[in-house]
């Protein structure tokens, strides 16, 4: 595997676009899975590892859409009223046993297995009985409130493909088929990181000068929302031999090690060389922010992505950087998270040549556009202005400027779960 040139690393040199960064990972990271089978209740949010092809039709048979009357639509009289003899009754579940005849209707309820023949269905409030006959009005279509055998879903069709992270909707459709497991990738097992002397343990004391560990756990609780089966590692101190061997343990029994700070160029940030020393980093400095110190690289067979200290940072690149990295290395088939056009309500200037995530929320103006408010609060440190925004908007690296009305690119939180 190729490394990249030294200018990218270097301090004040090249920093690579995001795109360029996000193509380059697409080549170099390839799924690390294998699959198990599992129960259908523990399915949710799962990686399929197998396409899954129908082994019958659903709905299996004919049937009724409504609660009321099936007939033979060549019965009815095209002018005016027809009345029928009310012959039998067909429940849900309870098929009739024979196939219907010309002149009668019989009592149908509701995903009842239409008898042969029948091919239209009253509703109950259009009908009048008159003892046992039944009165139907004049106007109904062929066919109406009949459901086909296989409209749902065909015999021999793939319903779903590998690599789909499976959804609630999904799980029910497998279930329509009467499977009860379905092979899935296994979870990516990744390692969680924190680094810096400064860092401490929520719940512990905090000396003056210290600020209690916030990335760890935002990081863990988005890798759990994610499926990965997650390692909490702790806080590493700011020392190179300290990370370097925690890195290279953690490298042998998970499939992805994840660091935030120290990633910078200060003495103090040694995170790089200590992957450099067991390993390689393929890209460290990205024309993001906030994020820039964002590298993608290996220890050992596993996967490292380190991301920079400044919470806010931290998640921005989580969610652009290192959740597409993970959902390849979990097998993942995932479409690009969507982004909204909306209206600009803030002014902002800009560097050309990097992308910027500006936290936002919607609001909807008078004539029912959506506008994106900016939080007033910017900097990569201010962990409550994510909290109180819904999403980001995406500047990309030729704009410069941005003024009210514009149009601009809305990534809400909800579309990178
Ligand atoms: N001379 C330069 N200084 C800095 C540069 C630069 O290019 N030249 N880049 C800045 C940028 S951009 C960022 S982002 C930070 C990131 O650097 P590091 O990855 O080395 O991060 P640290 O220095 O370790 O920490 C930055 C900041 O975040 C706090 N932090 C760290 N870990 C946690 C945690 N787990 N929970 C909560 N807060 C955390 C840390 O205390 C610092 O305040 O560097 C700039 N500097
Ligand atoms: O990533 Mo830094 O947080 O741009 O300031």
């Amino acid at each position: 595997m190729v490394q990249l040139s030294n200018d990218c690393f270097a301090f004040g040199g090249e920093m690579m676009a995001v795109d360029a960064a996000l193509a380059l990972l697409a080549e170099r990271v390839q799924p690390v899975t294998g699959s198990e089978r599992v129960a259908l209740v523990e399915a949710q949010g799962r990686i399929l590892a197998e396409p899954v092809v129908a082994p019958f039709s659903v709905p299996p048979h004919d049937n009724s859409a409504v609660d009321g009357y099936a007939v033979f639509f060549d019965d009815l009289n095209p002018a005016g009223e027809t009345v029928l003899p009310v012959t039998a009754r067909v429940a849900a579940g309870h098929p009739l046993g024979r196939d219907g005849q010309r002149g009668e209707a019989v009592r149908i309820f509701t995903g009842a297995p239409m008898p042969g023949g029948f091919d239209t269905v009253f509703m109950q409030e259009d009908c009048r009985l008159e003892g046992d006959r039944v009165v139907l009005p004049a106007g109904l279509k062929r066919g109406a409130n009949r459901r086909f055998a296989g409209e749902d879903i065909a015999r021999g069709a793939t319903v779903l493909q590998a690599g789909r992270r499976l959804r609630p909707e999904d799980i029910g459709l497998l279930a329509s088929l009467g499977l009860r497991e379905v092979a899935v990738r296994r979870p990516l097992r990744v390692a969680v990181f924190s680094t810096g002397d400064e860092v401490r343990e929520p719940g512990s004391a905090l000396p003056t000068g210290c600020v209690y560990d916030a990335n760890r756990f935002a990081l863990m609780a988005a890798l759990s929302r994610l499926g990965c089966a997650v390692t909490d590692l702790g806080i590493l101190a700011d020392r190179f031999d300290v990370i370097r061997q925690s890195l290279a343990e953690a490298a042998g029994s998970h499939d992805a090690l994840i660091t935030s700070g120290g990633m910078s160029t200060g003495e103090e940030d040694h995170v790089k060389a200590a992957v450099e020393a067991n390993g390689r980093l393929d890209f460290w400095r990205l024309a993001i922010k906030p994020g820039r110190p964002v590298a993608l690289g290996r220890v050992g067979e596993a996967v490292f992505v380190g991301l920079p200290g400044n919470p806010v940072a931290v998640m921005v690149t989580f969610l652009r950087v290192a959740r597409p990295i993970l959902l390849r290395l979990m097998g993942a088939a995932e479409p690009d998270p969507v982004l909204f056009a909306v209206r600009a309500g803030f002014t902002a200037k800009k560097k050309a040549g990097r992308r910027e995530y500006v936290r936002a929320t919607l609001t909807r103006g008078e004539d029912g556009l959506l506008t994106a408010v900016k939080h007033p609060r910017d900097g990569a440190g201010i962990l409550s202005s994510l909290v109180e925004s819904d999403g980001f908007v995406e500047l990309p690296e030729e704009v410069t400027k941005v003024e009210p009305g514009m149009t601009v690119a809305y990534l809400p939180f909800s579309e990178v779960r």
